[in-house]
């Protein structure tokens, strides 16, 4: 987030909103807690539910994905996010109730997530799906391949064990949800995306882990960018180059050059409010 709001000369104050906070329970149970943790993310102007691993705060990472879609908030969740964001759609616009992961409940009956086929079972060590992979892109005209300059395909980093249940994506791209990176099988869901929805993201690998100050990942550079109301002007001004016959606009990470002159005069840069923590939070901005 910092490397892409000082390529963006943005101010970035981001607040940490503990998950479980936002949940139904802690209304009664911590109604302080709970009133703050609404307050500050209706104050957002963009949300990002990080990965995790785990049951805790899941709901209020679902709650918030919710109000970032219903409210059309600029929204990015990173893997666990990411599954986060297909579990809420599940619920909320396909209709089923009890659609969730397996991770977190291994009887349900509409898993929308799953435990990865070729992973054990049984065992934790070395089930993990990590490290570089290659994402393909399914859609030309969409945000998520925009940001990475109209690549055909980009390597970024994983750390997961569970995936979108690949049985369920014809159903979810028909109730108006897009899968637009997939990885080379086409049966693993990397990217989704909200196309009517200012930026409403979801990313199985972690893009921050290639994120460096002065090459800042793509998602989160559209984070920033749509959290201002500026994303159209970020790729929309990126210089168009034509390779192989195709027209390719640069991309950010993992190629970034230009940077976009409207942000660059009458911007506000100040300085990240450097708070920095861990755990199961559902954050931000
Ligand atoms: N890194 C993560 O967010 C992992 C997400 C989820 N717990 C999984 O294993 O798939």
């Amino acid at each position: 987030l910092l490397h892409a709001s000082v390529e963006l000369r943005k101010k970035l104050i981001v607040d940490w909103i503990p998950a479980c906070d936002l949940e139904d329970s802690s209304a009664k149970e911590n109604p302080d807690a709970y009133k703050a943790a609404w307050k500050l993310l209706k104050g957002a102007d963009g949300i990002l539910v990080p990965g995790g691993f785990g049951d805790r705060g899941v709901q209020g990472k679902i709650l918030a994905a919710k109000y970032a879609r219903e409210n059309k908030i600029p929204y990015l969740g990173i893997c666990l996010g990411m599954q986060i964001a297909v579990i809420e759609y599940a619920r909320s616009v396909l209709g089923l109730r009890d659609a969730n992961s397996t991770e977190f409940d291994v009887n349900c009956k509409n898993p929308c997530v799953i435990f990865m086929p070729e992973g054990s079972k049984t065992h934790m060590g070395g089930t993990m799906r990590l490290g570089s992979r290659r994402t393909h892109f399914q859609v030309k005209d969409c945000k998520s391949a925009k940001l990475y300059g109209n690549k055909s395909f980009i390597d970024e980093r994983h750390r997961h064990r569970y995936e979108v249940n690949p049985d369920m994506i014809a159903t979810f791209e028909n109730a108006g949800l897009s899968f637009t990176g997939k990885d080379e099988t086409g049966q693993r869901m990397e990217i989704v995306e909200l196309p009517n929805h200012p930026y409403y993201i979801g990313a199985q690998f972690h893009p921050e882990f290639k994120s460096r100050p002065g090459k800042p990942s793509a998602f989160f550079l559209g984070l920033i960018a749509a959290s201002c109301r500026q994303l159209d002007t970020l790729i929309g001004n990126v210089p168009v180059k034509v390779a192989n016959g195709v027209a390719m606009k640069k991309g950010c990470q993992n190629g970034k050059t230009k940077k976009p002159a409207k942000f660059l005069s009458g911007a506000v840069y100040g300085y990240c409010n450097g708070v920095h923590d861990e755990g199961n939070y559902c954050s931000w901005l």
